[in-house]
């Protein structure tokens, strides 16, 4: 959505420019580029650094520039079809060095003896030589060379002369607040983009980055925050006049008393819904926390207004497992309804049309929820629950769904809020810290394959004292078939060594009434143990469940790794992580070894953030994470915080409606435009 932001105006065209003809111009379309403001802000991807080096510092195998004087005449060799070596001798920082360069003849007419160079090249250390990629006779030129992604339609060169004119063509409109472009020293945007495409050091690159990305966030930030404005104006719906004494009757029927966090966010979600703007808050608490209680107690809110709630997650076995624990919880003082996609014919009909007409306080469901035959009566507030899995279109649509339905995501995954904010937009966030009373902190180790023997004692001892146990199987990429293969030969094992009718097996493949009777057996304390996929990796509850034994640790993201681990330690009794695994790669030991060591949500998911980046922490497809030209959301997180704040202050001081500041304004007003249609 933000892969076009336009930052510069200009009334000429690509025609215009010197040496562009139509074939260039249909190059030029297919990478999107269809004026001069695009080309100008096509970036560079990533700079080659030719800065020369001391041959005495570099690495091994290590691509480096150095420079030196020739001093042994080019030969020229042919071998096999068509190929050639051009090699030649040259003294480096006092040692003498081979240099070769394969397929590129044109090496021979520049390395004359007694010539000094640059060459650039993969330095092999015991050889002594330097396999070359490029040399240069301009001792002076530039080291840092941008690399553009050009999919081979244009020569780099061509393509930075029409760059280059095009900057003759430009007209950029200033628009940053000179005091911001006073107060945190940035260049001005046109020598920012100029530097960008013609780096003269490392300082000044590094300079127009920053400049530039400060640029891209504070729109980003304004963005955000007037479309927040946008959405908040037409929510005439959205206030929820519940019956406070009513919801205190029902806290103090539950079978626990509320820890002081739960209650807290509880006060934070109620202020929200008895405000005329929609709430639009993320409720985040790790795994076990007590977030599902939270969600109860408001769609319970909800009802004694008349009005009904949604909640929405992942799989169907969770929907079902939420349904029937909030039946337990709300006994007969409130209609619930489970939808998904296996609830079919008569009784979804009935389902809808009870829905319809208001006979149904709270329904649960998965993304079936969100198909075009639904229909509210008077849907006040939305829940989803590990909002990640959700694409952020899915959300919209569901929120739509109820005039000014509030909003409540839920998650366990622990997000750092500047990019809650990015990906969420403007939005309240709320922490549940603390974990209800009397729990101990789950003990994790880590076994290898050849120590499962040991695994097997400790799961006996366990079951011996009366406690179940979770065995997850090994994930095999791209091939369900073979997890439920794998899935099935442990199960087997199990029974061999657990006894046929104490150990349950629960896979993807399996129809939802079998997972559910599956699932229900093992809550009941018919199975000691279930073998799984990776099924119960979201919000199973089942408190007897003392042990979790993972095979194949290494396989799974740190996230997942935590999810899976809180499916135990949600009762009072000492609870264990045991995780199978012999990881080969550095990251796979990495993995296993931070999860021995800590059982804090936070700490992972930093952790995770930096190891995966965050397009594979929130999973590529669903991130909605914005697409920035220069600015990083991970590494220019800070900067974006800052952009926030700045943002903030414009739009609250009313800075942003004066005269000299209309280019900005204009400019966020043409991205907001953009931004709806999408
Ligand atoms: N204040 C409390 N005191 C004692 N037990 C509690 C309290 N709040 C919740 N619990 C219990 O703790 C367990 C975990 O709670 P819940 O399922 O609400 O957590 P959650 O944060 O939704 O977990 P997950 O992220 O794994 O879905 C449940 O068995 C619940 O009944």
């Amino acid at each position: 959505m933000e892969q076009n932001q336009h930052l510069l105006t200009t009334d000429s065209k690509l025609e215009d420019l010197k040496g562009v003809g139509p074939k260039s111009i249909e190059h030029l379309n297919t990478l999107n580029i269809h004026s001069i403001e695009d080309l100008i802000l096509y970036l560079p991807y990533k700079f080659e650094d030719e800065t020369v080096v001391n041959l005495h510092d570099a690495e091994d195998k290590a691509k480096i520039t150095v420079q030196g004087e020739i001093y042994s005449a080019p030969v020229l060799a042919h071998f096999g079809r068509g190929k050639s070596k051009v090699s030649f001798h040259m003294m480096v920082d006092n040692v003498a060095v081979k240099v070769e360069f394969f397929n590129q003849m044109y090496v021979k007419r520049i390395a004359e003896t007694g010539k000094t160079v640059k060459v650039t090249g993969k330095w092999n250390k015991a050889r002594q030589i330097i396999q070359g990629s490029k040399i240069n006779e301009d001792l002076a030129g530039v080291s840092l060379v941008p690399q553009y992604s050009l999919k081979g339609l244009i020569k780099r060169a061509s393509f930075r002369k029409m760059i280059e004119s095009a900057f003759h063509e430009v007209t950029i409109q200033p628009f940053l607040p000179v005091q911001l472009i006073e107060k945190y020293k940035l260049w001005d945007l046109n020598q920012s983009i100029y530097e960008l495409h013609f780096p003269t050091s490392h300082q000044h690159l590094q300079q127009a980055r920053r400049s530039f990305a400060f640029c891209e966030l504070l729109l980003f930030q304004l963005k955000m925050r007037m479309l927040n404005q946008l959405e908040q104006k037409d929510a005439p719906n959205s206030k929820v006049h519940y019956d406070i004494k009513r919801v205190k009757a029902f806290i103090s029927t539950l079978p626990f008393d509320l820890t002081d966090a739960q209650k807290q966010v509880v006060n934070e979600i109620f202020r929200d819904m008895k405000h005329e703007n929609r709430m639009n808050r993320l409720l985040q608490g790790d795994v076990g926390s007590g977030k599902t209680v939270v969600a109860a107690i408001c769609m319970f809110a909800l009802m004694t207004a008349g009005r009904q709630s949604a909640l929405m997650v992942p799989t169907e076995i969770l929907a079902e497992q939420h349904a029937e624990s909030l039946v337990q919880l709300y006994g007969e003082q409130l209609n619930i309804a489970l939808l998904t996609s296996s609830i079919k014919g008569k009784k979804r009909a009935l389902i809808l049309e009870s829905l319809e007409r208001g006979d149904i306080d709270v329904i649960v469901g998965t993304h079936a929820l969100i198909s075009e035959p639904v229909k509210f009566h008077d849907l006040g507030l939305v829940i989803t629950d590990e909002q990640h899995r959700f694409g952020v279109n899915q959300r919209k649509l569901l929120r739509e769904k109820g005039n000014d339905a509030n909003v409540l995501f839920m998650t366990a995954t622990p997000i750092p809020r500047t990019l809650a904010i990015s990906v969420f937009g403007e939005l309240d966030v709320s922490t549940i810290k603390q974990m209800p009373k009397g729990r101990k902190p789950i003990i994790t180790e880590w076994a290898k394959h050849e120590e499962i023997e040991l695994v097997h004692e400790k799961t006996a001892r366990e079951i011996k004292a009366g406690r179940q146990v979770y065995v997850i199987c090994p994930l095999i990429e791209a091939s369900e078939h073979l997890d439920v293969k794998n899935a099935v030969e442990i199960y087997e094992s199990y029974q061999v060594r657990f006894g046929a009718d104490r150990v349950g097996l629960l896979h993807g493949k399996m129809k939802a009434e079998e997972k559910d009777e599956v699932m229900n057996k093992f809550q009941n304390h018919d199975f000691d143990v279930i073998i799984s996929t990776t099924v119960v990796e979201v919000g199973v509850n089942v408190p007897n469940a003392t042990m979790i034994v993972i095979y194949d640790a290494e396989r799974f993201g740190l996230s997942t790794l935590h999810q899976l681990r809180g499916r135990v330690g949600r009762s009072s009794y000492q609870s264990y992580c045991i995780l199978i695994g012999n990881p080969e790669s550095e990251t796979g030991i990495e993995r296993l070894q931070i999860m021995t060591q800590t059982t804090d949500g936070f700490v992972l998911s930093e952790k995770d953030l930096e190891m995966r980046g965050p397009g594979d922490f929130f999973g590529v497809k669903q991130s909605g994470l914005p697409d920035f030209k220069i600015a990083n959301i991970v590494e220019d997180y800070r900067m974006l915080e800052v952009a926030r704040d700045e943002a903030s202050e414009l739009i609250l001081s009313g800075a942003l409606n004066a005269p000299e500041l209309s280019n900005l304004k204009l400019r966020v007003e043409v991205e907001l435009k953009v931004h709806q249609l999408d």
